[in-house]
Order: structure tokens, then sequence, then C-alpha cells
């Protein structure tokens, strides 16, 4: 490789390291395509001159609070400048209109008060400190000036803070739009209080976060003419399925089965719940209990929340005999049967979890053993039932324990639009999108393709926007400038579009293909 231009006898550079990853040191000598270095803790290395990168040794020393100013754009450069801002507490840092901002584990004082969204209300973007409001005040300008609609996309890896800025963004354009408070329940409290609802049922404790949201979340804040918030729709995707029954070491089902489990006693009795260790969908891990966080005063709370958006005490009872029921339905076992691949409830224990799975779905008992039991193929002629062996009435017990709960979690977020309510008339809307970022585990599953692909087109967006048209014009207006080279990723997505056929025709023998076509129509729409 050639040697990088700027980089001679006597550059300040980053180089390799492996305790730090990156470490900063001075060029001694240049020797063909090696050079020799001496670095900032006093040892001298021999490194090729392709693995340096220059570094500006004039930067002021508290970083630079717009990444696109910096003498050098590289990957060393970028890393320092956010660990010095973050030592100092600034964990917000432009590049360009993009905010980065590194999630500090802990609240900042004063970082977010109203006498803060104050200052920001209006403030060009870039004349105040780098923050989450500036980002929201932008979006809301150009929605008033150019009457144009905005998305603000927060994207990271989980445990990144991407619900907690979404709430933020959220808590600021509540205070640009907002109505006083006289005027009652107000569309964007609703927004807001919804929150404990969703969390209670689509966030989940991680190895990574304890409290990690298992589903994708576009907010849709809708305005009038005057710029008032007048509307808003919550909508939800890919929820993780896969966790109802399945659970790993270190991490936990989704919060709403502890907290009904920590539920006044006469509401454990009615639901006939107890220790979560005494379930099979809760004690695949070890049932930890949460630092800081109280099942017992949650479930309380996430009720109250319930109350505030708008849904009934009836309501209510029912979707917690849907919870209940999903842990007793988990705890009936099969023994095998008579016939060859047959089976049939295991023991009487087996038989009190199905009996008061039954009670709490409102069903008859012994239909619910036979859809567990049997399968059912309709073909043009005739129904065919056919016995299934233990392992096959276990996977069908848990198709329908998982099918069961994600439809409670999209009936709740319909629950939850409906109260809030949308705005028919509305002109603009400012949209919050939190969703996953990518994924890879020991063992991905499809569920993980799902994440990474939209990941990936949301990437293709970013290049096409931020690279590919940006000096597509500077060719155009004939600007001088060095192009910038950046890794682009529409191979990946050729790979998955251009074969579509063949992709859809192994998605649609999956069950989840309604799931994905969705991901696909939320990529497009975002991207349209
Ligand atoms: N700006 C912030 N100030 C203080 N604490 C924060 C901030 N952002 C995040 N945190 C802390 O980090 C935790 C994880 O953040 P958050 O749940 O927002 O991550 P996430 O990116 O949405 O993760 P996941 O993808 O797993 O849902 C929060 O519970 C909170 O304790």
């Amino acid at each position: 490789m050639d040697k990088p231009v700027n980089i001679v006898v006597g550059s300040q550079i980053w180089v390799g390291d492996i305790d730090s990853v990156w470490i900063d040191g001075l060029v001694l000598n240049i020797n063909g395509e090696d050079a020799e270095i001496q670095t900032s803790d006093g040892r001298q290395v021999v490194v090729k001159m392709s693995n340096l990168y220059p570094r500006d040794a004039e930067a002021p020393a508290t970083g630079i609070d717009d990444m696109t100013r910096m003498s050098y754009l590289n990957e060393p450069g970028l890393l320092h400048n956010l660990a010095i801002r973050y030592a100092i507490n600034e964990i917000y840092t432009y590049t360009g209109n993009i905010l980065i901002a590194i999630n500090p584990f802990q609240s900042i004082s004063s970082l977010y008060d109203a006498h803060v969204m104050e200052k920001y209300k209006g403030a060009p973007i870039g004349e105040l400190k780098p923050h989450v409001f500036a980002i929201a005040d932008v979006a809301y300008r150009a929605m008033i000036n150019y009457g144009k609609s905005n998305s603000i996309l927060v994207s990271g890896e989980s445990g990144a803070g991407k619900t907690e800025t979404t709430k933020m963004l959220m808590c600021y354009l509540a205070f640009l739009g907002g109505h006083a408070a006289s005027e009652g329940r107000t569309v964007e409290q609703q927004v807001l209080e919804s929150n404990p609802v969703l969390e209670a049922f689509g966030n989940a404790k991680t190895v990574r976060n304890n409290n990690s949201s298992r589903f994708g979340k576009f907010v849709e804040i809708q305005f009038d003419k005057k710029g008032r918030i007048s509307g808003a729709a919550i909508r939800t995707y890919l929820l993780e399925r896969s966790r109802v029954c399945q659970i790993s070491d270190l991490e936990r089902n989704y919060h709403c089965f502890y907290l009904l489990c920590a539920a006044p006693p006469q509401e454990r009795e009615r639901y006939k719940l107890g220790n979560p260790k005494s379930f099979h969908y809760l004690n695949q891990s070890n049932c930890y209990e949460l630092a800081g966080v109280n099942d017992a005063h949650d479930y309380l709370a996430t009720k109250r929340a319930m109350d505030i958006v708008g849904i009934g005490e009836q309501e209510q009872d029912a979707i917690f005999r849907v919870v209940a029921a999903i842990l007793h339905l988990g705890n009936i076992e099969f023994a095998k049967g008579e016939e060859s691949d047959s089976s049939f409830v295991k023991d009487e224990e087996s038989k009190f979890h199905l009996h008061m799975t039954a009670e709490l779905l409102m069903c008859d008992p012994n239909a619910l053993e036979d859809a567990l039991c049997k399968r059912m193929m309709v073909t043009p002629e005739e129904v065919i039932k056919r016995s299934l062996d233990p392992h096959g009435a276990t996977v069908s017990r848990d198709g329908l324990a998982k099918t069961i709960y994600s439809r409670l979690f999209d009936w709740l977020v319909d629950k939850i639009n409906v109260s809030i309510g949308q705005d028919p008339c509305s002109k603009y809307l400012i949209g919050v999108l939190d969703i996953y970022g990518f994924e890879s585990f020991q063992t991905n599953s499809f569920e993980q393709f799902c994440i990474n692909y939209t990941n990936e087109k949301l990437q293709q967006h970013f290049n096409q926007h931020v690279f590919k048209m940006e000096q597509e014009e500077y060719v155009k207006e004939e600007i001088d400038w060095s192009y910038i080279e950046f890794v682009d990723n529409q191979d990946v997505l050729d790979l998955i579009e251009k074969v579509q056929l063949f992709f859809l025709t192994l998605l649609l023998k999956s069950k989840d293909a309604f799931t994905t076509l969705r991901i696909l129509l939320l990529s497009s729409y975002l991207i349209a």
C-alpha cells in the first residue's frame, strides 16, 4: 500500500495498541513501508506505514464538539475525541447534523430540565452545545418553516441509550408543541404515559440492558397548522416472540410476568400464581431481581399507567388473565400416548395447569388439550386430525404461548392508539424511530436476520444521503473536494433483494413471513 501522503518523520500519529486499542505517538524514522514510532507510554515500535493514522496535536484538550471540524477524520481520532468529551460529561457530539450520544449510565444533573429546554427553543443548531433537544428543535422548525414532515432515527446497539434518547426527544417536542396543563389530559401526556405500559409488556432484562426494548417503535407525533400537537400514533415492529418461551441465563422474560407474580395476594390467588421460580417460562434463567426495581411497586405503577391511557379495570383483568394463562400453559407437560406418535397431558400437576389455562382463557379444557396434542390439516376434501408426539405437543404449546403474547401486545398498542387519538386532518408529523441496532449472538435466528436487514437498509439510506447524493452534488457544481471513501453496503442489500423470489419462497415457508413483510414495509416506508 502507498505510504499515506501526510505522514513524515516527526508526524504525530495514532497506532493500534493491544491494551488501549489506539495509542498516540511520534514518527521517529521511516524505512520503506515501515515506520519507527515513539509511543506516548514510552515504547518504541516498528509498524507498517499503512497502519498509521495522522493525529491533530493541536486539537483542544476538551475535544471538538462537531467532528466535521476535525483536521483528520479517522477512527482513532473520532474515538479519542468522543472519549475526552465523555470524561468531562459532554455526552453529546455532532458530526454535521448527526448527533452522537454516549450513554452516561448516570443522571447528569440539569441536562434535561425546563431551563435547558427553554435555552434550545429556536436556537440555530451549532449555536449551543450539542444536545438531543437541538435535533428535535431543528426537526420542528423545519416542519413549521417549510411545511415538511420529518423523522428522527435513533440507532445504536442494545443498551446504547436509544429509548432514553427517544423519551428526551418526545419530552422536548411536547414542550414545543404541547398544550397548557389546564386543557386536561393531553395527547403528549398520554404518549409519554403509555411508555410504562409498553415497557412492562415489551421490555426485558438482557445481558446488556436490564430494561431492553424487545421491539422496534415508531412514534408519530401529528401537528396542526399552528405547530401544536394534535394527535399521535405508536407503531411497533417485530416483538421478540421467542423470549416468551425461551430465555438464556442472565436474562429474563418480559417484565409483566414477574410483575404479576408480585401482585397483591388476592390477585395472585385469583390467577393461581406464586413464585416465578415455579413457572417453566421463567425458571429457565435464575429469575433475577433487578437492582433498584421493585416488581410489586411496578405492578401497581403499570396498572396506574393503564388507567391513564384508558385501559379500564375489566380490560386490565383480561390482560393479566392472558399473562397468567401463558405461565400456566408453559407448565403443561406431555407424556407418550399408547398409539405411536401420540401424547397426552402428563400428570395431575400438568392437568391443573391445563385447567387453569383454560379457565383463564375462558375455553374448554378438553378442546385445549386436543388443540395441543393434535394437529389439524385442512385439505379441500376433508379435515385431517393427526396426533402429535410429546415433542410435537410441546412445540405446539410454545407456539400458542408466543402467538397469544404477541397478539396481546398488538392489542395493547392498538388500545393505546385509540385512546391517544389520531388527527385525521393533520398536515405534518415528526416521527421518532427507536429501533433495534445490529445483533449478532452465538446463535442467530430469523429475528436477527430481520433486525440486521432493516439496519442495513437504514444504513444504505444514510450512505445515499450523506455520501452518494452529497458527492454527486459536488461533482455537478464542480466543487473542488477530495472524494470520501465509505463502505457501501449495497451489495448486502442486493443479495437479499435481487433474489427476492428465492428469498420470499423461503420466507413464506416460515411462520414469521408476515413479520418480515412488515419490517420490509417499515424500511421502504421510512425511506420513501
Ligand atoms: N441520557 C442518559 N442519561 C442517563 N442514563 C441513561 C441515558 N441513556 C441511557 N441511560 C441508561 O442506560 C440504560 C439503557 O438505555 P436504553 O434502555 O435507552 O438503551 P437502548 O439503546 O434502548 O437499549 P435496547 O436496544 O436494549 O432497548 C437506561 O436504562 C439508563 O439507565
